[in-house]
């Protein structure tokens, strides 16, 4: 696998944790770096409170507060780094960056239980039952191999095959693509003047992320077997303009495009031109609006409406938002509105306010959703526990991860890579559980080359295992299969941002589950999802720690054959702090890396990352998080 980035240091690839001396001389060196940074060293009142207290009697304790999470205290002895100059050294007992000290309290978390919103995927019709081209139905049989529709295929496709606008609602990993493209494949076919290339587009699909725009022309394109003189073609950034431009003059009659991408054209393309047009389809709406094309929009619709008055128009959206209903206003005429929620939320109660209605989003039955409170200083153990539980000690998972910022998933991604990856060779039985997986990372962000985002997206989609670390360019449409979990680091900037990344699992009526990361601050945001009938149940941040217990990489090393005598909490603190210094290690191994943990701590990052890695002075403060929504 490649490194995050050629202009990183790229240090030994570590197996695991490597050997237990490597382990050993890790934790020393990792302590005594800490030591050398005298600021980082507890204040003298501190330590001689601590020094009053053996070391067993400490730690009982203070695990005992942190996982109440209630703590204020205390720290093991530190045994000094003592060279006897005979080449044997004391080695130190193992030196913590008080992860489970100064953590704010971990609030009990009361959430209503509601009803959520539910969806039938399946409709009992199949593909036969509807008035298509045969070679259209054959090809869905044989090429995408699919029989029965799904119930917003069922509701949208006969209201467009008669040339109605539609706006339509449904689930994540309903289906929608395919409610709008067998339509427009059917109609264009069916058209009694032969479709040239060189007339241009029919058909113009907009999608707002590059890699969905790949995804929907995949479609198109098999949809399209039968019916070679219909040209598809795609036009998103990140791709030479002069050869998008080409394509242009030679003609694409389905035009897929990102929004920016298309403005671009509309300015500076003598080619494009929009005669013809008979379809203009808006998918994921919600996501085109969030990203800021609102204006872009606007400049297709006009151009668009300047040379072609007549043609059907449909706006699709898991989630309906204002903006979304704005649009569908001035870019829909007389609209049919489909929507697949249950017969119950379909009759609303007349007792009940309806715009908690319109806030409802529908969640797919079968996925699970969960919630853990973490403080600060505990979150980058507690996710690499959860993944390391996940996709290493159980089967064939695939994980998505969600931060907020393209920083932030670089940073995560090399230090995975470089410290939980085994990437050089095979696996020795002591350094690994033998029911264990290799663990395979993977990123994905707005700052990568289009090429290398492309390539990403393909692997982690043809892969049945690993782990994609990416900020919200994943969370938009993208149909990555067999996703199993989703994880959100970072907090998702609103309810419709939640569904879409949780909406990357359990698609198509496959079960999946998701885990949102919170801070003890950020618990009211438990109730703010119900409001929105959303449920969510709690883990608890020690019961995702105590996958630690299962390996011995990360038992703390004690000199001679010791028994440990550890209450299990404290065997799993000992353990996360064994972790923790990995991670911390592997940071300070260059300025570099330390300069980028701060980078992404202020771009988009939250102070655990920084308290706990970067910047091991500022960790003994008491950090509170504000939750402000991710950018
Ligand atoms: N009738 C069907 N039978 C079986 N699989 C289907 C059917 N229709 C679509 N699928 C598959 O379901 C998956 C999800 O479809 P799609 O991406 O269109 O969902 P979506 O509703 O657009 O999701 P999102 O809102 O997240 O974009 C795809 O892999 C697609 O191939």
């Amino acid at each position: 696998m490649a490194t995050a980035c050629s202009s990183l240091p790229d240090p030994p690839p570590r197996t695991y944790f490597g050997c237990p001396q490597a382990q050993t001389r890790r934790q020393a060196a990792a302590t005594k770096r800490k030591h050398q940074v005298s600021s980082g060293a507890p204040p003298t009142k501190r330590r001689n409170e601590i020094a009053s207290l053996s070391a067993k009697e400490t730690s009982d304790k203070e695990t005992a507060r942190t996982f109440k999470g209630n703590v204020h205290k205390t720290f093991p002895p530190k045994k000094s780094w003592d060279s006897t100059g005979n080449g044997r050294q004391e080695k130190p007992c193992i030196k913590t960056s008080s992860l489970f000290k100064n953590n704010p309290e971990i609030p009990e978390l009361h959430r209503a239980v509601v009803k959520q919103a539910r969806e039938q995927v399946f409709s009992p019709e199949a593909f036969q039952e509807l008035d298509l081209h045969p070679h259209l139905i054959s090809t869905i049989n044989t090429v995408l191999k699919m029989s029965s529709m799904t119930s917003v295929q069922k509701q949208s496709i006969p209201v467009l095959l008669e040339g109605k606008d539609a706006l339509v609602r449904s689930q994540t990993g309903s289906g929608k693509t395919l409610a709008y493209c067998i339509p427009v494949v059917q109609s264009l076919q069916a058209l009694t003047s032969k479709i040239q290339r060189s007339d241009g587009p029919y058909a113009l699909i907009l999608v707002p992320t590059r890699e969905l725009a790949l995804q929907s022309f995949d479609t198109v394109q098999k949809l399209l077997k039968p019916f070679t003189w219909i040209v598809p073609g795609v036009l998103m950034g990140g791709e030479k303009r002069k050869s998008e431009k080409a394509r242009i003059r030679k003609g694409i009659n389905i035009l897929i495009s990102t929004p920016g991408r298309l403005v671009d054209h509309i300015r500076s393309t003598k080619n494009i031109h929009f005669s013809r047009i008979r379809w203009l389809v808006v998918d994921e709406a919600d996501r085109i609006l969030d990203l800021g094309f609102e204006k872009d929009i606007t400049v297709i619709l006009n151009a668009v409406n300047a040379e072609c008055q007549k043609r059907q128009n449909v706006l699709l959206s898991a989630t309906l938002t204002e903006g979304v209903t704005r649009l569908a206003d001035i870019s829909l005429q007389n609209p049919v509105s489909i929507s697949v929620l249950d017969q119950i939320w379909e009759q609303p109660n007349p007792k009940e306010d309806t715009s908690t209605h319109l806030d409802s989003f529908a969640i797919p039955e079968s996925l699970d959703q969960h919630v853990v409170l973490v403080p600060s200083k505990l979150r980058l153990v507690c996710l690499a526990a959860f993944i390391l539980q996940k996709c290493k000690f159980e089967k064939a998972q695939k994980m998505i991860v969600f931060f907020s910022s393209c920083e932030l998933v670089e940073f995560h991604y090399t230090v995975f890579v470089h410290t939980l990856s085994c990437r050089s060779g095979a696996p020795t039985s002591e350094q690994l559980p033998s029911a264990s997986w290799p663990l395979k990372f993977l990123r994905l962000h707005g700052n990568m080359e289009q090429e290398e985002r492309t390539s990403v997206f393909y692997e982690f989609s043809h892969s049945r295992t690993g782990v994609l670390l990416c900020t919200d360019v994943a969370a938009r449409g993208l149909d990555l299969p067999q996703v199993t979990w989703i994880v959100q680091y970072s907090a998702p900037s609103s309810p419709a941002e939640y569904i879409h990344r949780i909406g990357r699992t359990a698609r198509i009526g496959c079960h999946g589950s998701s885990l949102l990361i919170l801070a003890p601050s950020e618990a009211e945001y438990v109730n703010s999802l119900s409001s929105h009938k959303i449920n969510v149940s709690e883990i608890k941040m020690e019961d995702i720690l105590a996958v630690l217990t299962k390996d011995d990489c990360f038992k703390r090393r004690q000199r001679g054959a010791q028994k440990s005598h550890a209450t299990d909490s404290q065997e799993i603190r000992e353990r996360a702090t064994v972790l923790q210094t990995v991670f911390e290690d592997y940071v300070h191994s260059s300025e570099r890396m330390v300069s980028w943990a701060k980078k992404g701590l202020t771009l988009g990052g939250r102070p655990g990352i920084g308290t706990s890695l970067c910047s091991l002075k500022s960790c003994s403060q008491n950090t509170q998080v504000v939750w402000r929504p991710a950018a």
